[in-house]
């Protein structure tokens, strides 16, 4: 199974992102942190700063909406040309309607789950999905701890897609680190946020090919 790291840019120096993202060239995508501080309590990036990001890198950017307007909002990131569009189950109105959408405008369409929210409601519906993101951390912030709780979850999912017989990643994100990804990987995912893992490294992009490595390493036992 391939294995994917998308470094979020929440972590890096917001002032210079367009370099930040140069500084991590072996990424499969970066991850784009935005929030509305109503559906999380924090305010972070929005359309215009992706627009602009588009013009400066050709890594596909992996955008995760934390906020409560989902259906309102999400198309217009997969209008701007962002390969992938998250948002959250506890968010959308409709999130059959809205993910058909973000297929149609040409973007990966995903769906995200809150560390207790759980995979079995949505188990009839996640073929409408290129992604399942199982949040490791309550969202909001980065540099939190990964939730070791959130494992049988991650398990389930994997069963549930293997049965769809289709390719689905399972993304997570929250605290995975070199102590954590291989934890993630054996229990099934296969698509990896780090923000502070990464950012924080001495060598940025280096920490993205150890991530990778030991993420290849932990599924393969
Ligand atoms: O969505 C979020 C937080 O809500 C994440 O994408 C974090 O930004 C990841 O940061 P680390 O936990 O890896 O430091
Ligand atoms: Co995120």
């Amino acid at each position: 199974m391939a294995m994917r790291i998308t470094p979020s840019i929440l972590n890096a120096d917001l002032a210079d992102i367009a370099n930040e993202v140069a500084r991590v060239p072996s990424s499969d995508m970066i991850h784009f942190d935005v929030m509305d501080n109503h559906f999380v309590p924090n305010l972070t990036l929005g359309l215009p700063v992706v627009e602009s990001l588009k013009k400066h890198t050709a890594t596909p950017i992996d955008v995760h909406l934390m906020i409560e307007d989902a259906d309102t909002w999400a198309p217009q990131y997969a209008e701007l040309g962002c390969e992938s569009v998250t948002f959250h189950a506890e968010a959308a109105k409709a999130p059959i309607r809205l993910a058909r959408e973000l297929r149609r405008l040409g973007s990966r369409a995903a769906m995200a789950l809150k560390p207790t929210t759980p995979i079995e409601p949505y188990a009839d519906i996640i073929t409408e999905f290129d992604m399942i993101l199982l949040m490791t951390v309550e969202p909001g912030f980065g540099g939190q701890s990964f939730l070791d709780s959130v494992l049988p979850k991650i398990r389930r999912t994997r069963e549930l897609v293997r049965k769809t017989g289709q390719e689905i990643w399972i993304q997570v994100d929250g605290g995975v680190s070199v102590d954590t990804i291989g934890r993630a990987a054996e229990a099934g995912a296969d698509v990896f946020v780090a923000g502070t893992a990464v950012y924080r490294a001495g060598d940025p992009d280096a920490m993205v090919n150890q991530l990778r490595d030991l993420a290849i390493t932990a599924c393969a036992h």
